[in-house]
């Protein structure tokens, strides 16, 4: 039996990896392949059952918390690709079980897999999820999006606000940016608000 493909898309926030997922969601559907898109239940910023992107664009998604297995209600036999949204945060503590298993399994049956996530906080320290599938992915791509300062390709995030003791904290364009390797701050949010100052 031929085993399942693993695709992933990482890299900073707004680089347009929720894009590229629903992108590939409705290739795969025009292909006439069963897509089941799912997403972390804990967040539930725009919307407990859609993938929505910073754009708007939106499709259904199952919030799960522990990756269903093949011939789940999430899953049924018959689904040609899985997509993951936020691959990151499918990790403990709000996440069960191995999700790098899970996927394992998957693929094995022949499922193939699309995954979507940060590559690093935005301390640039690496979210092991991500590290560990694109080890195990036939395909990687890097996005990058647009340095909030300058304007050229960022492939960090920058916390401008909120709480800079937490690692872990839901938000947007009210408490992130994308930056290049020249404007990113990695340890103080002060820091960081002087930029677009100047
Ligand atoms: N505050 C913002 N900063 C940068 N881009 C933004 C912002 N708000 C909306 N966008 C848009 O977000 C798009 C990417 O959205 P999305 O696919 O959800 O990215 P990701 O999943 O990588 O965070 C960009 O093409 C840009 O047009
Ligand atoms: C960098 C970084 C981000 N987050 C949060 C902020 C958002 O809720 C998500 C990322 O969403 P996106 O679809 O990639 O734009 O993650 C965080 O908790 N910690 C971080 O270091």
């Amino acid at each position: 039996m031929a085993r399942g493909q693993l695709t992933v898309f990482c890299g900073p926030m707004f680089a347009g990896k929720s894009t590229a997922l629903l992108e590939q969601a409705a290739h795969a559907r025009a292909r006439g392949l069963r897509a089941r898109l799912l997403k972390p239940a804990f967040d539930t910023r725009r919307g407990a059952g859609r993938l929505t992107t910073h754009d708007g664009l939106s499709m259904e998604a199952a919030p799960v918390a522990t990756l269903p297995g093949l011939g789940s209600p999430e899953i049924p036999h018959g689904t040609g690709t899985v997509l993951l949204d936020e691959i990151q945060f499918m990790e403990s503590p709000s996440f069960d079980g191995d999700v790098v298993e899970g996927i394992r399994a998957l693929l094995l049956a022949g499922v193939d897999v699309t995954a979507g996530g940060l590559d690093m906080d935005w301390q640039g320290r690496p979210f092991r999820t991500t590290g560990m599938l694109c080890a195990m992915a036939t395909s990687v791509t890097k996005l990058r999006a647009r340095c909030a300062v300058c304007g050229a390709p960022a492939t960090m995030t920058q916390k401008t606000g909120g709480d800079a003791g937490r690692a872990v904290e839901l938000g947007a364009g009210d408490l992130y940016q994308a930056r290049c390797g020249t404007h990113w701050r990695p340890f103080s949010c002060e820091a960081a608000q002087g930029d677009l100052a100047a």
